[in-house]
Parts: C-alpha cells; sequence; structure tokens
C-alpha cells in the first residue's frame, strides 16, 4: 500500500471556481491541492476517455502532478446524453430548456457523473480515475442556490429538493463530485486504489 502521496504538491486544473470551492468545502485540508486555471480543450466521447484525454493535455502543459475534473450529466430516456456536452446544453438552453427536451418521455431519471483524473506530470505516464455518480430526475428549474444544472436536477436520496435548494453542506454528503473526492481521499490520503469503476 502507497502511502503520503500528498507529499507533493497537486495542482488542481479547472476554470470553473464553483467546482474549485466544492472541492475545497469536501476535502479540506485533508489533500493539499494548488488551482491553477489552464485552458483546456473540451474534448468528446466516452467520459473516461474525455478525462484522460483533458488529464494528459494538463499534465503536457504543466509537467507536474495535475488534476482535472470533468462533469457529466447523462438522461437515462437519451441514451446517456447530452453526457460531457452538458456545458454547451447548459450554455444554450439553460436548466429549464434541460427539463424541457425530456417533455416527449416518460423516464425523467438522470445520473450525475463527475470523474477526477490525475496524472504524475509525465503526459505518458497512466492516468489515474476517481468517479463519482448521484442518479436523480430533471425537473423544472427550483432553488436559488448552486450553479451550473443545480436547479433543474433533483438527486434521489435528496429528500425531493433539487441540488440548488439544499445547503452546500447538504449537497456536499450527497453529490457526484463528493463521492469521487472520496476516492480520490481514499487513494492520496489512505493509499486505496480506485475501482476500475465505481457504480
Ligand atoms: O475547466 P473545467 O474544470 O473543465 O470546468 P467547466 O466549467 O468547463 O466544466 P466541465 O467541462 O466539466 O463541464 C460541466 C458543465 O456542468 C456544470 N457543472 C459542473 N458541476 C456541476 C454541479 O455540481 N452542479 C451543476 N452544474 C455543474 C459546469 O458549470 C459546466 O457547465
Ligand atoms: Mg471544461
Amino acid at each position: 500500500m502507497i502511502r503520503n502521496r500528498m507529499a507533493q504538491k497537486l495542482f488542481f486544473v479547472t476554470g470553473n471556481e464553483n467546482k474549485l470551492r466544492e472541492v475545497i468545502q469536501i476535502l479540506g485540508n485533508s489533500v493539499k491541492l494548488e488551482r491553477i486555471d489552464v485552458d483546456l480543450p473540451e474534448y468528446q466521447g466516452e467520459p473516461d476517455n474525455v478525462s484522460i484525454a483533458k488529464c494528459k493535455a494538463a499534465a503536457e502543459s504543466l509537467k507536474q502532478p495535475c488534476l482535472v475534473e470533468d462533469t457529466c450529466l447523462c438522461f437515462n430516456a437519451l441514451g446517456g446524453l447530452p453526457g460531457p456536452y452538458i456545458k454547451w446544453f447548459l450554455a444554450q438552453i439553460g436548466p429549464e430548456g434541460l427539463h424541457r427536451m425530456l417533455q416527449g418521455f416518460d423516464d425523467k431519471s438522470a445520473v450525475a457523473l463527475c470523474t477526477f483524473a490525475y496524472s504524475p506530470g509525465d503526459a505518458g505516464a497512466p492516468v489515474t480515475l476517481f468517479r463519482g455518480r448521484t442518479r436523480g430526475l430533471i425537473v423544472e428549474p427550483r432553488g436559488g442556490s448552486g450553479f451550473g444544472w443545480d436547479s433543474c436536477f433533483e438527486p434521489e436520496d435528496g429528500r425531493a429538493q433539487t441540488y440548488a435548494e439544499m445547503s452546500a453542506a447538504t449537497k456536499n454528503s450527497l453529490s457526484h463530485r463528493a463521492r469521487a473526492l472520496e476516492e480520490l481521499r481514499r487513494y492520496f490520503v489512505d493509499g486505496t486504489p480506485p475501482p476500475p469503476s465505481s457504480s
């Protein structure tokens, strides 16, 4: 078992302040990250491959141990789409439009998927993935907190509240991001490797 991987400095590469805030809230002092805003491409494909490509691009640019995160919102009625393309759907049609996309479908269920990807810094080295999933429903937007598509996602174990109706502490107790970060914390603090694919 490898311990104390955190002796090294780890860069978290993201342009998203809201993600960063939640990561800091969730990890506290258990894993020390330094944020760096490098404009990385938005890749296409399966979520794992998107995260691996994003992480290799970050490692190529920084040549230092680094972490990236990619978030997908996968509608079951649409075979997992918008998935990794949620950023563009959200930008064009907003949470209200995301809800309307499912108007013609009985199945309103969705999965919020967060994937952190870690590289030791050499672009040729294997990338380690930490995944977290939260199942829920796409609903008419409700609530004023949070960011992104929080107002139209009601997690199934969230007491019928959308992410945007919850306190930050409640969202962070059950979110896709918190679950992925639990895998990450186990790896960096306890030395436990992540499962090949946690569902
Ligand atoms: O620089 P990076 O880390 O890539 O930041 P980004 O904002 O481009 O993020 P993604 O590529 O992962 O795209 C995910 C989209 O989903 C949004 N999002 C991410 N996490 C979310 C969360 O917990 N709740 C609601 N929306 C979220 C985010 O604002 C983006 O529009
Ligand atoms: Mg992005």
